[in-house]
């Protein structure tokens, strides 16, 4: 029985026996990256949905116009909640229909795009037990459609800007929702274009005259039977974007609209019918909705890599391209050192993003259950992890992603190789959901407090303990034996401190000199995104320890081993300034680095496509011609290319219309 569980009879003889070289079970290797659960039940699921042909594209969504998209996919997400019980075994388990919808639906979008990633986990966090009653029981059965309004025209970061108003009417015992000028519109909510009937709307609670910031209301917007906007609601779709066109972002405006007092979200804050408030908890409690999406956009950022990886990879086994040694032969494009590092560090970037994505939930879901006893001490450690996490990953996602599609040559830029739509999808989370600088200088915010309480001798958090040790002044990589490669994860450890105690210190000499708190963030804001990103690097690169010392079978743990190892050096030298700024690298070390890394690109070359195979991203789910599973590329391009809307018909009337005759008069000109 090959290691390698995805050969096939009829596949490419060369991916065959590229397969019959693992050392390790692609099936063990899935069970490390899902869990063993969930791996099998992905397995299970993406065979049942082979077998359901409703839930199967039409037609390939790149040949198809924004209306046609956003139909196929309201078609196919009825047929999957239709058939829903017979495909998952829990349909509460995020992960199990999120791969549900990967397969069936694809990542373009669809009405129910921010229903179950933020509509649902807002009234979960925020509305009180009534309110859940009313609306999250049919909104969980499917019976409303729901959004998340908050971003506006003219503010997106600036929560404190927002200009919708909710003003609090003691007579009627109503919130009166308004939108007072054309800069107030909300803007971007996914499937409120189109689609949703209600929506969580983001409003400036107003009682009295005084405001008490914004808070979260649950407004109608469209009647449920005819889809109409409810008097007082202008409603549409926002337009083309760069990707994510089967999904229906859309702008929303307010006209004194009235809904009852009872609307707003009161789980934490609340306001009776005398107009009397009470304060959260947390000031931040209502944001709770964002972080939720924050948490789990990480390992679905994984996930997108990891697709780009696999389709890069596979490809470059099918293609060959040149010789290396004259006279023998093409080589297959994965032959060439270039390729390789430009491949493999995406490989392991896509496998340490998935494992942190699994710890991240895993705190998302400890504070959810602290948040619902009113306990909140959790918050601002999970606010700064996932501020941090959500923005270097989705950066280095799209970097990585990019160097995929380059890697695939012409047939990369093509919309058949899957990756332009990716791509297209997972750089929209460099911007939502806070946009990644934003995010960066929050978590630099809070690595400011934990130097402080440094200073005292505490730590703020566990995710900053690291600040209380000494700091080494020269690295011991390539002075003392390699072993678990513990020198290199202390030079992450070494250059995130420096650089966070550096500019500690900066900010300190700055306000020293009597510049104000603010203004001296300004000159410093750069210098302390980088130490946010070396944090967020450190937590990454320690994550990808952690999970390759709590695996047990030994060939698992090699092959996960080498590609932790690239993962270090690779990262080191893609931050090697700061290790060279004080001298704690040497140049002999970085050379050292550099050999190893060259040393694990070969290790790695022979389990290559196993480690891609190892994700068990199904044919339907990949949506790409260049990654098929059993690498027959060149005759699926052709039958590709042939589905093509231009090739309807072998003249089409532009060329009667306008070629033709400027033709036709240039002959005339020259015969005269
Ligand atoms: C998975 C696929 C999904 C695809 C669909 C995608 C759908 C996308 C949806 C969206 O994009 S919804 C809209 C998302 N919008 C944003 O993310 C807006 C970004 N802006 C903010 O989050 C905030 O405004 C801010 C940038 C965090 C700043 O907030 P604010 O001005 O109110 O606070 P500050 O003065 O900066 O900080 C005060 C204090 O509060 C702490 N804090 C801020 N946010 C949180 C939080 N979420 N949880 C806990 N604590 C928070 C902050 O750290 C400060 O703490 P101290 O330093 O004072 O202790
Ligand atoms: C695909 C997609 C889906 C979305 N879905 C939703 C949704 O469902 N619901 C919803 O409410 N919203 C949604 N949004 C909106 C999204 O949350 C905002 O676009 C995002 O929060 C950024 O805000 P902004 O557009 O106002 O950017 P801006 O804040 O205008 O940012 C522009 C630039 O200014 C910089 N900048 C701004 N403030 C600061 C600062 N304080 N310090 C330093 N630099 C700063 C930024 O870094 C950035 O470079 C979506 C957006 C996209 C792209």
């Amino acid at each position: 029985m090959p290691l390698n569980k995805e050969i096939q009879p009829g596949d490419n003889d060369e991916l065959t026996r590229e397969r019959l070289q693992a050392t390790f079970d692609t099936q063990q290797m899935a069970a490390a990256l899902w869990g063993s659960d969930l791996a099998r039940k992905r397995r299970e699921l993406a065979k049942k949905v082979d077998k359901l042909t409703v839930l199967h594209d039409s037609k390939d969504m790149s040949f198809m116009t924004r209306e046609e998209k956003l139909s196929e996919n309201a078609r196919k997400v009825v047929q999957m909640f239709a058939h829903v019980a017979d495909i998952v075994e829990d349909p509460s388990d995020d992960a199990e229909m999120f791969h549900l919808s990967s397969n069936a639906i694809g990542h373009e979008g669809h009405p129910f795009g921010v229903h179950f990633v933020m509509f649902i986990p807002a009234l979960k966090a925020q509305a009180d037990d009534e309110q859940r009653e009313k609306w999250l029981m049919p909104a969980l059965g499917l019976q409303l459609i729901g959004t998340y309004a908050q971003t506006e025209l003219g503010h997106g970061t600036n929560l404190r800007a927002l200009e919708t108003m909710a003003t609090f009417d003691k007579a009627t015992d109503e919130f009166v929702i308004h939108t007072p000028t054309v800069t107030a519109l909300k803007w971007w909510p996914g499937s409120l274009g189109k689609s949703s009937n209600h929506a969580v709307v983001s409003a400036n609670l107003i009682i009295d005259g005084k405001s008490y910031g914004h808070h979260n209301f649950m407004v109608q917007i469209r009647d449920e039977n005819t889809h109409k906007p409810l008097k007082g609601i202008t409603v549409g779709d926002i337009g083309p974007k760069m990707a994510y066109n089967a999904s229906d972002n859309g702008f929303l405006g307010f006209d004194h609209h009235r809904i009852p007092r009872r609307n707003m979200l009161m789980r934490h804050a609340k306001v009776d019918k005398n107009g009397v408030y009470t304060k959260p908890p947390h000031a931040k409690i209502g944001y709770s909705a964002m972080v939720h999406v924050r948490s789990v956009m990480i390992g679905h950022q994984g996930m997108f890599l990891g697709s780009a990886s696999t389709i890069a990879i596979r490809y470059s086994l099918v293609r060959r391209q040149g010789e290396i040694k004259e006279g023998s032969g093409e080589v297959k494009i994965l032959d060439y050192q270039t390729q390789q590092h430009r491949l493999f560090p995406q490989l392991a970037r896509a496998y340490v993003f998935m494992f942190a994505g699994k710890e991240v939930r895993e705190l998302y879901q400890k504070v959810l259950s602290d948040m619902e006893k009113g306990e909140t001490t959790l918050l601002a450690d999970l606010h700064a992890l996932t501020s941090g996490l959500k923005s270097v990953v989705t950066h280095l996602c799209v970097a990585g992603m990019e160097q995929c599609r380059m890697a695939c040559g012409g047939h990369g830029y093509s919309r058949a190789s899957g990756i332009p739509e990716i791509w297209g999808v997972a750089v929209g989370g460099c911007t939502y959901e806070g946009e990644n600088m934003v995010m960066l200088l929050q978590l630099a915010r809070y690595l400011m407090k934990a130097v402080k309480e440094t200073k005292k001798g505490k730590s703020l958090g566990r995710l900053v303990d690291y600040l209380l040790l000494p700091q080494d002044r020269h690295s011991l990589i390539g002075r003392v034996p390699q072993g678990e490669y513990g020198p290199h994860l202390a030079a992450f450890e070494h250059i995130a401190r420096r650089q966070i105690f550096k500019v500690a210190d900066e900010l300190t000499k700055l306000q020293d000199k009597g510049m104000s708190k603010e203004i001296a963030w300004q000159k410093k804001a750069v210098e302390l995104q980088r130490a946010a990103r070396l944090h967020t690097r450190f937590y990454l690169a320690a994550c990808f320890h952690r999970k390759v010392q709590s695996v047990v079978d030994g060939r698992i743990r090699e092959a996960l081993a080498d590609l932790y190892h690239l993962h270090l050096n690779y990262e080191l030298l893609d931050m090697v300034n700061y290790a060279l700024e004080d001298a704690y690298l040497k140049a002999d070390q970085v050379d050292f680095i550099r050999e190893d890394m060259y040393r694990l690109l070969e290790t790695i070359r022979p389990n290559a496509i196993s480690l891609v195979d190892a994700f068990e991203f199904s044919d339907r789910e990949l949506r790409s011609v260049l990654g098929r599973r059993d690498g027959h590329v060149y005759e699926n391009l052709y039958k590709w290319a042939k589905e093509s809307e231009l090739n309807r018909a072998d003249v089409l009337p532009y060329f009667d219309k306008y070629l033709k005759p400027m033709m036709l008069a240039a002959r005339q000109r020259s015969n005269i």
